[in-house]
C-alpha cells in the first residue's frame, strides 16, 4: 500500500464515480480519512452500509469541511449549486476538483465560488459504465484509463502535481489540456456517441411501436450495444448536452455531412466509397488495439457482476 497522498479526502456525490473513488482510495490507502457526502439520505444509508467512508454526510460544507481534497461528482448541471455550497467550508490550501464529462462549463460554474488560497484542479477520468448509483462502483474503474486535467494557465503546480498522483495512485494514466481542447475532442469520441445511441434506440423503439415488428427481438450485435450505451443515465447526459452544446453541434454538423455522403453511396451504389470507408475503419480500431488501448471486446456491464461492488475492496 502507498503512503496516503492526502490526509481529508472529501467526495462529494457517491455515485459510480465518487463510490469507485471510495473503493479505490481504500484499496490503495490514498487518503487518511474519506468524508462522504450524498444529497439523499437514503444514498448516505446506502453508502454507510457499503462501508464506503470514514464519515458521512448530507450536507455538502460538512464533508468539505477541513478536506484536503475535495472532490466534486454530481451531474455536471449541478457543480455550480455544489461549489457554492462547499465554499465557506474549505480551508486555506485545499485542493477542489472534480469528474464532470464536461470541462469548460463546469470551470465556467465551479471557478467563481472558489475563495483565494484554495486551489481548483478540474478533472475528467475517461472511464465508466451505464451504471449509477453507489452499488455500481468498482475499484478496478480508473485501470489504465486516461484521466484528463484541465487547470487553468494560473493554477498552482504543486495543486496539478497532488491531483495527478491522486489519480496515478488510482490506476489512471494522467493528461493535462485546455477544457476547450478536451471539450472538442470529447465531443467526437464520447458525447456525439452516445447522442447516436440514444437516437438510433429511440428510433427502433419508435418502429417497433409503428409496425409491431420485431426489432427489438432479433436486434443484432451492433444494436444491443447502442442499447448498452443508451441505458446510460438520463440526468448526467441530458447535462452533458447542455452543457457542452457548441462543441457537440459542430461535430453533429461533421458527422451529418458524413453520413449524407454514406447515404449517396448506397443510392448510386458506390461500393468502392463503402469499401475504402469501411477498410481505413477497420484498420483504425486495429491499430487501437495493437497500441494496447483496448481489449478485443470491452465487459463493462455485460458479464454478471462487472460493474458491481467490488467485495474486497470495501
Ligand atoms: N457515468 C460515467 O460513466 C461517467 C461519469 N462522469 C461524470 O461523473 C459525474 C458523476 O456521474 P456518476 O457518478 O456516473 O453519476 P451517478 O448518478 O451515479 O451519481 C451522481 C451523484 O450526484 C448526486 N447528485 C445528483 N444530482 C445532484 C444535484 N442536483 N446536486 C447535488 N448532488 C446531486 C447524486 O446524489 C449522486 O450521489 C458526472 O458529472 C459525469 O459527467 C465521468 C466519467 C464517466
Ligand atoms: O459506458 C461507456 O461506454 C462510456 O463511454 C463511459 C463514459 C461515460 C462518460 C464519460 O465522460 C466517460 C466515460
Amino acid at each position: 500500500m502507498a503512503d496516503p497522498i492526502v490526509d481529508r479526502l472529501a467526495l462529494i456525490g457517491i455515485g459510480l464515480i465518487g463510490s469507485s473513488l471510495a473503493r479505490v482510495v481504500r484499496q490503495q490507502g490514498l487518503a487518511r480519512h474519506i468524508a462522504v457526502q450524498s444529497r439523499r439520505p437514503e444514498t448516505v444509508a446506502r453508502a454507510r452500509e457499503l462501508g464506503l467512508g470514514d464519515s458521512y454526510a448530507s450536507d455538502p460544507a460538512d464533508a468539505a469541511r477541513g478536506a484536503d481534497l475535495v472532490i466534486v461528482s454530481v451531474p455536471v448541471g449541478a457543480s455550480g449549486t455544489v461549489a457554492e455550497a462547499i465554499a465557506p467550508a474549505l480551508k486555506p490550501g485545499a485542493i477542489v476538483s472534480d469528474v464532470g464529462s464536461v470541462k469548460t462549463s463546469v470551470v465556467r460554474q465551479m471557478a467563481p465560488h472558489i475563495p483565494d488560497g484554495v486551489h481548483f484542479v478540474p478533472a475528467h477520468p475517461v472511464a465508466g459504465t451505464e451504471h449509477s448509483g453507489p452499488d455500481a462502483g468498482f475499484a478496478e474503474l480508473f485501470r489504465n484509463r486516461w484521466t484528463l486535467l484541465t487547470p487553468l494557465p494560473e493554477t498552482d503546480q504543486a495543486a496539478v502535481e497532488t491531483v495527478t498522483r491522486f489519480w496515478v495512485g488510482c490506476g489512471a494514466n494522467v493528461e493535462t489540456m485546455s477544457p476547450e481542447h478536451h471539450d472538442m475532442v470529447l465531443a467526437i469520441t464520447s458525447h456525439v456517441p452516445h447522442l447516436i445511441a440514444y437516437n438510433i434506440v429511440g428510433t427502433a423503439a419508435h418502429l417497433e411501436q409503428v409496425t409491431q415488428s420485431e426489432v427489438m427481438k432479433f436486434s443484432a450485435g451492433g444494436f444491443r450495444d447502442f442499447t448498452r450505451i443508451a441505458a446510460s443515465d438520463p440526468t448526467m447526459w441530458r447535462d452533458v448536452f447542455l452543457h457542452n452544446r457548441d462543441a457537440v453541434l459542430e461535430m453533429l454538423a461533421r458527422f451529418s455531412e458524413d453520413l449524407t455522403a454514406l447515404q449517396r453511396a448506397i443510392r448510386w451504389g458506390d461500393g468502392d466509397m463503402l469499401f475504402d470507408l469501411f477498410t481505413r475503419t477497420r484498420a483504425i480500431r486495429r491499430g487501437i488495439i495493437e497500441a494496447g488501448q483496448e481489449t478485443e471486446a470491452p465487459d463493462f456491464g455485460r458479464t454478471p457482476g462487472a460493474g458491481k461492488p467490488d467485495p474486497a475492496a470495501r
